[in-house]
């Protein structure tokens, strides 16, 4: 099987799960996307949902595969959220998320489900956080000079701006810039998750602790869940 049909064997059996009546946390990315094509599907079967997107992509996608969105201000807790990671801490269900840059958004929605179901395939799952994966952090324009110098201080080495393929910055869905931060493999991610989260520009960081509930691992054998 190809890395493509793992994600889509992982996002189908996380959709699989969504019952009628549920509001449910829309992620972002490739794996993500599968996801909401088959919850679209779903739709077309009879379940009745109601979509909260972590990004603009993720909610035109929803739009095309027929999912109604609403918001925290109509709905402040969701039932479930499902969404990909970049890296999956074995034995912890730590993530670092961010990668496609919706990890602010993604962060709020997951702190307001009941549920957050992660879906990855075997390349994602790591012993440390960092091994791979750069620590994505979401900061504001304004200093972001100084505030790269802290991230620089607490061992993260070549902080600068995401930019696109074209060589212009990325800019987020909420206007902000994204410092890729390379700490290599993460001894203490609480501590690193505060130091980072008490600096002042940043806005969120893809450090996510104690927020998967479970995650679904698409290897060639099966689809595996682990739970804490
Ligand atoms: O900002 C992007 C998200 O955190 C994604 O969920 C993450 O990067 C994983 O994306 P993919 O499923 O494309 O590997």
């Amino acid at each position: 099987m190809s890395m493509e049909a793992f994600k889509k064997a992982a996002a189908r059996r996380a959709a699989d799960m969504v019952q009628s009546g549920m509001v449910v946390g829309l992620g972002t990315g490739s794996t993500a996307k599968y996801m909401i094509e088959r919850l679209g599907e779903r739709i077309t079967e009879g379940l009745e949902i109601m979509g909260i997107p972590t990004s603009e992509d993720s909610a035109e996608k929803a739009q095309k595969a027929g999912i109604p969105l609403t918001d925290f201000a109509t709905h402040r807790r969701l039932d479930i959220a499902i969404d990909g990671a970049d890296e999956v801490e074995r034995g912890t269900l730590n993530l670092i998320k961010g990668l496609g840059g919706a990890l602010t958004r993604e962060k709020i929605v997951a702190q307001a489900a009941k549920r957050f179901v992660v879906i990855v395939d075997a390349s994602k799952p790591v012993d440390h956080l960092g091994e791979r994966a750069p620590v994505p952090v979401e900061v504001l324009s304004f200093g972001w000079e100084c505030t790269a110098d802290r991230l620089a201080s607490y061992g993260a080495r070549g902080v600068k701006p995401r930019t696109d393929r074209d060589g212009s910055l990325f800019v987020s869905d909420s206007g902000n810039m994204i410092l890729d931060c390379h700490f290599g493999p993460i001894m203490d991610p609480a501590a690193l998750s505060a130091k980072i989260d008490g600096t002042a520009g940043v806005v969120a960081h893809g450090i996510f602790l104690n927020m998967a509930t479970e995650v679904l691992v698409a290897t060639e054998q099966e689809i595996e869940r682990w739970e804490l």
